[in-house]
């Protein structure tokens, strides 16, 4: 299996798709380990089964009509596996395991038979049962790798805290030749409104130079004044909170001239139009109850 990926926008050519299929049905509050599925699993609103299937069918779609090869995980019983973002990443040629919360540390199960297709030598895997990462946090930019972190002291108790400065030592070790900057984010769980969960639910960036951004997600506002430096504020579509609970910056670039989003996020689909993206909009409304996004239930494994 051939694997690299640099950034988030190359042109892509295959990838991990989720699967909705056998996620177990709804959970009990105490079950969920987001903010937004309990305030759905509280108002009667959880998503089903089956209108999650098809819509990540509609994103299959999309891929075959750019020749993409789509790899979806096999079945593990009763278990959600929409969120294949978070259970590992490739930077470069390496396959990097992550290590999640206990809730979902089976996952990874259903994509063994594509690990068993990598050279060993280039599967990762943390050794430490401390070092804590998830695919959402880490975004690549070429010789940049920006992590999602949390600082606090509450972090053993945070189930929305997925990354902790060990995973960001970890990754700073694999890779000494590239630029690691983590950014401390603002969790809550119980508002979702208030909760970056991953680095890729308030900030992403699309075409070759530009990135959209929710300010208040940074704990710091050293951080997110490293960003608007990096990117210049004319490439930034800053989004509201309002539009960060939406999941708007976790969008999945096909190319840097190709970008896969939400029907609904009209601004911000408006805006990639105007700089010359072609937007393939989908229906990911159901999808986006459970706290993730396009980007959130993809892996890519090939980009040019
Ligand atoms: N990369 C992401 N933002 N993933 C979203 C995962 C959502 C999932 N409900 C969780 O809490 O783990």
């Amino acid at each position: 299996m051939k694997l690299n990926i640099q950034n988030e926008t190359s042109r892509l050519r295959s990838v991990v798709l989720g699967t909705a299929n056998s996620t177990g049905g709804e959970p009990k509050i105490e079950e969920a380990y987001d903010p937004k599925s309990i305030e759905h699993i509280k108002a009667g609103t959880y998503p089903k089964e089956l209108d999650m299937i098809a819509e990540m069918n509609a994103v299959a779609r999309i891929f075959e009509k750019y020749d993409v090869d789509v790899y979806r995980p096999q079945t593990i019983e009763d278990y959600n596996q929409i969120f294949t973002r978070d259970i590992a990443i490739v930077i470069e040629d390496k396959f990097i395991k992550s290590n999640m919360i206990p809730d979902r540390s089976k996952e990874i199960d259903g994509i063994q038979y594509l690990i068993d297709d990598i050279s060993p030598n280039n599967v990762c895997t943390a050794v430490s049962g401390n070092t804590h990462f998830e695919g959402g946090d880490i975004v690549l930019h070429n010789d940049h790798i920006f992590i999602g972190t949390y600082k606090g002291d509450d972090y053993d108790n945070c189930i929305v805290a997925r990354t902790n400065m060990n995973g960001v030592a970890y990754i700073r070790e694999l890779f000494p030749n590239k630029i690691v900057k983590e950014f401390d984010l603002k969790k809550s769980t119980i508002d979702p409104k208030n909760n970056a969960l991953h680095l890729d639910c308030c900030f992403q960036p699309v075409g070759k130079n530009k990135a959209i951004i929710h300010k208040e997600a940074f704990k710091n506002k050293e951080d997110y004044q490293y960003l608007v430096d990096f990117f210049g504020n004319e490439n930034l579509f800053h989004i509201t909170k309002k539009e960060m609970y939406h999941m708007n910056s976790n969008v999945f670039s096909i190319d840097d001239n190709v970008v896969i989003s939400e029907k609904n996020f009209t601004r911000l689909n408006n805006w990639l139009r105007s700089i010359n993206i072609t937007v393939e909009e989908v229906n990911y409304a159901e999808i986006a109850k459970q706290e993730g996004l396009i980007r959130c239930s993809t892996l890519p494994l090939l980009r040019d």
